[in-house]
């Protein structure tokens, strides 16, 4: 198993007006799975995202990475772990403005001490190898949010996790970020983990979580999962 999280709890506030936004979640997943978690606002999508990740820190359960206990870690060691082992990209594409498209990719290859990632191979990958002198003002966000993907790629992370990814994008530019995304799970095997708004992602994905008031209120495996061109967009 690659992640497992046992009954994770977390709440925000303070004992007076606590909100609980994880109650006793069991959630574990597999090397090469593409799961999407959906649900309403406020249900605790972003939050699992972010405990499982070790972004956040839980109150109570456990997190295990191929075994590993990552709570009983240091601070040190959990940033060095998260440095080399997890990626995520956002609805935000957080490039940096004064490095070309080359430097910010490589920036996350930098984190990779094994440095076997062919950066090249991975910008024909998606489609980004002739935009490697430009900068980020110079791009759609369609391309920022692949060069996000290549940069999030480039250490060669265990899991990729993703937090509404096509959240500012239009219909045709989101479809093409998730046909990236679906390639590089066929063809690397990288794990993904998408939060996101819309329902019809759920229908790409190899399995698809709904939270709600904290919790998995149903895990599915989807035998059959379309391409991301035909996601319906609503
Ligand atoms: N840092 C925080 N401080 C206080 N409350 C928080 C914090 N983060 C999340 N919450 C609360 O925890 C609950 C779950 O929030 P979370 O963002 O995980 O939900 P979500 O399903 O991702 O929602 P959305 O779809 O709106 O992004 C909500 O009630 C939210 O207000």
């Amino acid at each position: 198993m690659l992640l497992q999280a046992k009954k994770i709890s977390k709440s925000f506030g303070n004992k007076y007006n606590a909100i609980q936004a994880l109650k006793e979640v069991d959630f574990a997943v597999e090397q090469g799975d593409f799961v999407v978690i959906l649900g309403a606002s406020g249900g605790g999508k972003t939050t699992l995202l972010n405990t499982l990740s070790t972004l956040e820190t839980v109150d109570s359960g456990e997190i295990y990475y191929e075994g590993r206990d990552v709570q009983a870690l240091s601070e040190k060691e959990k940033t060095d772990f998260r440095r080399k082992s997890i990626s995520f990209i956002f609805q935000q594409y957080h490039l940096v403005a004064e490095l070309t498209v080359l430097e910010n990719i490589k920036l996350g290859s930098y984190l990779n001490e094994t440095k076997t990632i062919d950066i090249l191979g991975l910008m024909k990958q998606l489609d980004i190898e002739n935009l490697k002198d430009k900068y980020p003002y110079e791009l759609s966000g369609g391309q920022q949010q692949r060069v996000a993907i290549a940069r999030a790629l480039a250490k060669n992370p265990k899991i990729l996790f993703c937090d509404e990814p096509t959240g500012a994008l239009d219909e045709k530019t989101g479809k093409s970020v998730l046909g990236y995304l679906e390639k590089i799970n066929a063809e690397n095997a990288t794990t993904i983990i998408m939060v996101t708004h819309t329902a019809g992602i759920g229908e790409m994905a190899k399995r698809v979580i709904r939270v709600n008031s904290g919790q998995i209120v149903e895990d599915k495996k989807n035998l059959s999962p379309i391409s991301a061109s035909e996601v319906y967009w609503g």
